[in-house]
C-alpha cells in the first residue's frame, strides 16, 4: 500500500488506530478453544468487529511463532482474511527483524512476498545494509525501532552521544540518508510523549507507529497533540487493551466498543 492510500484511509475513517493481534491462547475466551483454529477464529471476530474504526492491524509474530507450525498457519490465514476482505487496511508484521544484507532480503521476501504484509518492524542496530534490503520492495514499508515504549529504552536509545544528542536521534537522522528512506516509518512508544516534539523536528513527515497506549498506560491525547503531522503521521497501536477487553462470549463486541472509543478520542484532532 502506498503512503498516499494510507493517508486517504486515515482521513476517511478519521482514525489512526492500529489493532494489535497479540493472541495468547490462555487469554482468549475459552469456548473458542474447542474450534479447529482458535487463533484464527479469534482474529477473524476481532477484525470484523473493529474494522470500522481501525486503519491498521499488527500481528506480533512472537504470539504465532510460540505455537510452531500451527501458529504460522493461523498467521497466514489471518493476513489472507485481511487482504481478501479489507484490502484498504494497512498490515504490519511486527517481527523486529534485521541481519546482514542477504539474510535481511530473505526476511523481507517472507513478509512481503510470501505473506504479503504492507510493512515489517525492523531493529536498526546492524545499520544501513541490514535495513535497505527491506526497502527494495515497491510500496512496502519498514517500521524501524526509534524510541521504544519499554523501560530498557533508557539503556541505549536514551544514552547521550556526540553534540548532546540521544542515540535514537542519531539513528533517525542517519536513516534518512538511506536508499528509499521515504518508505521508512519509526516506532515511538506512547509512554514517552515528551520526546515527540524532538522526534517531529527530525522527522516532520514520517509515519510513527506508536504502541503503548492501553495496557502500558500511554496517554492517547498527548500522543495526538505532540505526534500528529500535516499528513496525520501516526498509527496508534493498542493490543491487549482492545482484544482482551472481555474474556467472555461478548469479546468481539467489547473490542468493538473499545476501538470505537479510541477512534472517537482521535477524531477530535482531525
Ligand atoms: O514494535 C512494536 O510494536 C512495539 C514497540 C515498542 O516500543 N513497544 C511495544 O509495546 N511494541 C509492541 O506493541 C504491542 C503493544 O501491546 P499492548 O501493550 O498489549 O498494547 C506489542 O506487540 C509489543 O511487542
Amino acid at each position: 500500500m502506498t503512503t498516499e492510500n494510507l493517508v486517504q484511509q486515515i482521513k476517511l475513517k478519521k482514525s489512526m488506530l492500529c489493532v494489535g493481534l497479540d493472541v495468547d491462547l490462555e487469554k482468549i475466551p475459552q469456548h473458542l478453544l474447542k474450534l479447529d483454529d482458535p487463533i484464527f477464529e479469534f482474529n477473524k471476530e476481532i477484525i470484523k468487529a473493529t474494522a470500522d474504526f481501525a486503519v491498521a492491524y499488527k500481528p506480533n509474530l512472537a504470539f504465532y511463532e510460540a505455537y510452531g507450525l500451527k501458529g504460522w498457519k493461523s498467521l497466514e490465514k489471518t493476513i489472507s482474511f485481511l487482504q481478501e476482505n479489507y484490502p484498504n487496511i494497512f498490515t504490519i508484521a511486527d517481527a523486529k527483524r534485521g541481519d546482514i544484507g542477504n539474510t535481511s532480503r530473505m526476511y523481507a521476501k517472507a513478509f512481503f512476498e510470501d505473506l504479503g504484509f504492507d510493512s515489517v518492524t525492523v531493529a536498526p542496530y546492524m545499520g544501513k545494509d541490514s535495513v535497505e534490503p527491506f526497502l527494495e520492495f515497491p510500496e512496502k514499508h519498514v517500521i524501524m525501532l526509534g524510541l521504544t515504549s519499554n523501560q530498557g529504552s533508557e539503556d541505549f536509545q536514551l544514552s547521550k552521544i556526540e553534540n548532546d544528542t540521544y542515540l535514537f536521534e542519531k539513528i533517525m537522522q542517519k536513516s534518512k540518508t538511506w536508499n528509499n528512506s521515504e518508505r521508512l516509518m519509526y516506532v515511538v512508544g506512547a509512554t514517552k510523549p515528551e520526546y515527540l516534539k524532538i522526534i517531529r523536528k527530525h522527522l516532520p513527515k514520517s509515519f510513527l507507529l506508536v504502541p503503548g497506549v492501553g495496557a502500558q498506560g500511554g496517554n492517547l491525547d498527548e500522543v495526538c497533540k505532540y505526534g500528529m503531522s500535516d499528513n496525520y503521521g501516526l498509527l496508534i497501536n493498542s493490543s491487549r487493551g482492545i482484544i482482551y477487553k472481555s474474556s467472555g462470549t461478548d469479546f468481539a463486541e467489547a473490542a468493538r466498543n473499545e476501538a470505537k472509543a479510541m477512534q472517537q478520542k482521535m477524531e477530535k484532532y482531525f
